[in-house]
């Protein structure tokens, strides 16, 4: 049992919630066009209330024509649903997955309904973002909380949220496979050209974020002591683990950057671009680069196009052997590293714990069941803090410990 239950919070003094008994998963994405008459009405969901320009829109929306305005992330969550489902019932933990996206059918409101109509009420949210920020998690729990209030299940369904998993075995071991896979194609396609001795760089990308919302990443009392932002923190933390585990890459110089970068040109956003490090690197000498996107589960149109086109190309105008490193996808250790960490969460009928002690092997883990006051805060245009799961908000008055 945990200690220092706090009764107001449901969560100790680390973060931690005492195990319950969930009668249903809900898996949650990001949601996308599945043929090109969604692309557009995607998209403005997407930027609901956010002034995109229409010309941004259209500029996006060629990724998604390009590929017949599908985009690969429903079929992704769909195999991963699966897999989830098969890694439960070989563990004999009878409880089913919904899947439900933010932007795109099947929409999470429609879920949350037809949960509630199939007679469940503890719901543990599973959010496919690794990492902390407001895009990978305080907006799945806005959404959610949203979600209940205008299903009117407020009160009928209880939403507790998994916590982000970058530090987890599930997340970093198809990474450190996919490092070494990567490396010795790299260093084949060099020795093809008789360019053995060549340096290679280990590349790590992820999605940037605006400035202020890297810098609001996280609770406050952590914020507070941190030498950088959370959310590169934690980056750099997962990709030291990475490298660290694979022997073949000991020595190596290596980089954290960053892609996918989006809105007004006058907004920082993190930097640099993944196009303008590998002009850097090319002029510092490389001669291969192995690429990590450690900042997506799996193969998302920001991985097709960003990295396996625009920087694939980038790579091949600058002479650079060039490999990407696969993503988690429905890697085995990351399913079934998925499900212990639902049992991390799990208690039997008679409310005993599944699993004792949390799971974690990178710096900066284990991350918060529930998210503290202020983490990630963002307000909407009026001021106001929108309604979340699986949080304490600074309004809420309590005291951050
Ligand atoms: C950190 C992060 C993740 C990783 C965490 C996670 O996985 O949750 C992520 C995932 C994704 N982002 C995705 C797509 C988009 N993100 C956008 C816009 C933005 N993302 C941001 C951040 C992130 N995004 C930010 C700060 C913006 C700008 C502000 C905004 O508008 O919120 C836009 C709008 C157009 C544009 O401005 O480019 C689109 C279309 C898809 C689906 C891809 C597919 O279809 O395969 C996925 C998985
Ligand atoms: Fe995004």
């Amino acid at each position: 049992m945990t200690q220092d239950f706090d009764p107001r919070t449901g969560y100790d003094a680390n973060g931690q919630m005492v195990p319950k008994a969930y009668d249903a998963i809900l898996l949650s994405s990001f949601g996308g066009p599945e043929g090109q008459d969604d692309v557009i009405p995607f998209l403005r969901n997407v930027t609901a209330g956010r002034g995109i320009p229409d010309e941004r829109l259209e500029e996006v929306a060629v990724h998604y024509r390009k590929n017949g305005g599908v985009s690969p992330i429903n079929g992704q969550n769909r195999a991963l649903l699966a897999a989830l489902e098969a890694e439960l019932a070989a563990r004999d933990i009878n409880i089913p997955v919904y899947w439900g996206n933010r932007n795109w059918h099947p929409f999470v409101n429609d879920t949350l309904k037809n949960i509630a109509a199939d007679g469940h009420r503890k719901v543990l949210l599973m959010g496919t973002g690794a990492y902390t920020g407001y895009s990978a998690c305080r907006q799945y729990r806005e959404d959610l909380g949203m979600g209940l209030r205008e299903t009117g299940l407020e009160g009928v369904l209880e939403v507790d949220k998994l916590r982000q998993f970058f530090d987890t075995p599930a997340f970093v071991q198809p990474f450190i496979e996919g490092l070494s896979t990567s490396l010795a194609e790299v260093r084949a396609q060099l020795s093809a050209k008789n360019q053995n001795d060549a340096k290679i760089k280990i590349v790590f990308v992820t999605h940037s974020i605006p400035m202020s919302d890297a810098n609001a990443a996280g609770p406050a009392q952590l914020r507070a002591t941190a030498s950088e932002n959370l959310y590169t923190a934690q980056h750099r933390a997962v990709a030291e683990h990475i490298l660290a585990n694979v022997p073949e890459a000991q020595g190596l110089e290596h980089s954290l950057v960053y892609q996918s970068r989006s809105g007004a040109p006058h907004v920082p956003w993190l930097e640099p671009d993944i196009n303008d490090a590998l002009q850097a690197d090319a002029d510092a000498g490389v001669a291969g680069v192995v690429v990590v996107p450690i900042g997506f589960i799996s193969d998302h149109m920001e991985v097709l196009w960003d990295l396996d086109t625009e920087a694939k190309d980038s790579c091949a105008q600058l002479g650079l052997a060039f490999s990407r490193a696969a993503t988690p996808g429905t890697h085995h250790a990351f399913v079934s590293g998925l499900v212990d960490l639902v049992e991390e969460r799990l208690a039997d009928a008679n409310g005993e714990a599944l699993r004792d002690g949390r799971i974690s092997v990178v710096t900066g883990g284990p991350w918060f069941d529930v998210c503290r006051p202020n983490c990630c805060e963002k307000r909407a245009l009026d001021g106001t803090l929108r309604p979340t799961i699986a949080g304490v908000d600074s309004e809420v008055g309590v005291p951050a410990p």
